[in-house]
């Protein structure tokens, strides 16, 4: 075996890397996770009452995330979420425009003011994630970004509300990415529990 992947060395580093969630507001302050967490699920049927939009973008296992994401919202959470990689919409925009600029292009069309986008990169560097989160901003909407890796990544600083694990594994990035979202989304079933 060329390195520890044992369920059990495996669990507890997840765990520790979850609990050590840094989560920081546009200006780079620190803030208390469980107080930001309850604030978002608040947020959120803030979001719902005013029959705002949630829009989710990612690329390869971050689309999977926001898709997964993106159906519990709208299932459980009863919000208008939805993602922007349906295939072709995708390919016309990345083959008609660049692939940095697809998802940016989409949201001019798409998004307004008070809408919520969700900007998911593990590495917190890719262009399409980055000019998505910068466009959403410019059209007024709020931006919670989901980063890892290194600390100072493009992408953590560009939102109203950024979440970054402090990992450089795409595995944990990206479980964990989904477990927040998940935990935000059950904050909303109200057969789970109430806010
Ligand atoms: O799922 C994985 C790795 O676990 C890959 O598909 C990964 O998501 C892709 O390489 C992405 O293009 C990475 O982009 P990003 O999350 O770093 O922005």
């Amino acid at each position: 075996m060329l390195c520890d992947m044992s369920i059990a060395t495996r669990v507890a580093e997840f765990g520790a890397i979850l609990k050590k969630t840094n989560l920081t507001n546009r200006r780079g302050e620190l803030r208390d996770l469980e107080q930001a967490m309850s604030d978002l699920a608040k947020r959120f049927i803030t979001l719902r009452e005013a029959g705002r939009n949630l829009f989710l973008v990612g690329n390869g296992g971050s689309a999977g995330v926001a898709g997964h994401a993106a159906t519990d919202f709208f299932n459980v959470a009863r919000l208008k979420a939805i993602t922007l990689h349906e295939a072709s919409l995708m390919t016309c925009m990345s083959n008609d425009f660049g692939y940095e600029n697809a998802f940016a292009r989409m949201l001019s069309q798409l998004v307004e003011p008070n809408d919520i986008l969700i900007a998911i990169s593990s590495s917190g560097n890719s262009a399409n994630i980055t000019n998505a989160a910068k466009r959403a901003t410019e059209k007024g909407a709020e931006v919670i970004t989901m980063s890892g890796f290194t600390f100072d990544n493009a992408l953590r600083g560009m939102g109203d509300v950024n979440f970054w694990l402090d990992s450089h594994d795409y595995g944990f990035v990206e479980i964990g990415h989904q477990f927040l979202l998940h935990n935000i989304s059950d904050r909303l079933n109200e057969k789970l529990c109430e806010v």
